[in-house]
């Protein structure tokens, strides 16, 4: 069941077209992952899922709310957490997680316990007296973070949360992230960075100059593109005559060889493994070692675009 709809979505900056006729369906319970360069247009897509922008045409559903005409209902269900750091420097970690929680409406003991929550969960809670200005930039995205899921919102959004922090921050707001989807959140997660969507996102939206250009499983992505996959195999010694027979395992496209190595490639929607290792036994060459070298979303964003996704 989709828990967020995009109907024909347009944005406009004067003649610069930021969102371009978008239609997507996020489905409830998933990791949902918009990935695309800078400037691709995903900000201004989630300020339009939050009704913080007013798109030129189309419309969002957020549930059975339409974003702008039931704005409120609609936001009681969302949580965001912005790509610029939206906390207060002078106040301590928990009054900052206070002040957003009473925005939501929650009050006293309820107010208590879920910043208690959302401290614990972002791993502040030994922190929580300190002002955030003493915070390093991990931390003071992880309150971000508790800020954002303090009134405990079925929809959690996050615009590339994890920019500009160190490798242990970033881990961690990566298992939050699964962590919060285990506990039944449905969430969106913008990055142009592919390794974090393909690390954590069930499915992939590929945004480039406002129009979403694919849309699918990684399993899916990856097929749509038909590439190619690789299977590195070291031999104790190599046989070249082996070589035609392998060539002729149904789904082997080519085989290159350099002194005892193999570079098998093959269509990405079959398992050769097996017959490659059978044709291999048969010829009693030993193997040392074998890696397989899959195709990525790095790979599908160029063969989309002609582009590399890297800034
Ligand atoms: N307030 C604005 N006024 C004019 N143009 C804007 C404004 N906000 C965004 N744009 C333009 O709209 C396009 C999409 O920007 P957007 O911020 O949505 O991209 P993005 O994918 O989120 O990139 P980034 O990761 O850099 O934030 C860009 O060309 C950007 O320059």
């Amino acid at each position: 069941m989709s828990i967020i709809t995009l109907n024909n979505l347009v944005k406009r900056y004067g003649n610069n077209i930021a969102v371009d006729n978008v239609n997507l369906k996020v489905n409830q319970g998933e990791i949902f992952g918009l990935l695309g360069p800078n400037g691709a247009g995903k900000s201004t897509t989630i300020k339009m899922i939050m009704g913080l922008l007013k798109p030129n045409a189309g419309e969002v559903f957020v549930d059975k709310y339409n974003v702008e005409k039931q704005n409120l209902e609609a936001k009681r269900l969302l949580g965001l957490v912005p790509q610029e750091l939206a906390v207060f420097e002078s106040l301590s970690a928990r009054e900052n997680v206070q002040f957003f929680g009473g925005l939501y409406g929650l009050r006293g003991k309820e107010l208590d316990e879920k910043i208690d929550q959302a401290l614990e969960f972002t791993g502040l809670k030994d922190r929580q007296k300190e002002v955030a200005s003493k915070f390093s930039g991990g931390m003071k995205r992880r309150l971000n973070i508790a800020c954002a899921i303090v009134h405990q919102p079925q929809i959690i959004i996050m615009d590339e949360p994890t920019v500009g922090i160190d490798p242990q921050s970033r881990n961690h707001i990566l298992d939050s992230v699964r962590e919060l989807n285990r506990r039944g959140a449905t969430i969106i997660y913008t990055s142009h960075y592919m390794e974090e969507v393909e690390a954590v996102c069930s499915r992939v939206g590929i945004i480039d100059h406002g129009k979403l250009i694919a849309c699918g499983t990684k399993e899916q992505l990856k097929e749509q593109i038909g590439t190619e996959k690789k299977i590195l195999i070291e031999l104790k010694k190599l046989n070249e005559d082996v070589i035609p027979e392998i060539k002729e395992i149904p789904g082997v496209v080519g085989v290159a060889h350099k002194e005892n190595k193999l570079e098998v490639h093959t269509q990405n929607s079959h398992d050769h493994l097996q017959d490659i290792l059978f044709v291999l036994g048969k010829w009693n060459l030993a193997v040392r070692n074998i890696g397989v070298k899959e195709p990525d979303l790095e790979s599908l964003f160029l063969e989309l675009t002609g582009k590399v996704l890297r800034d």
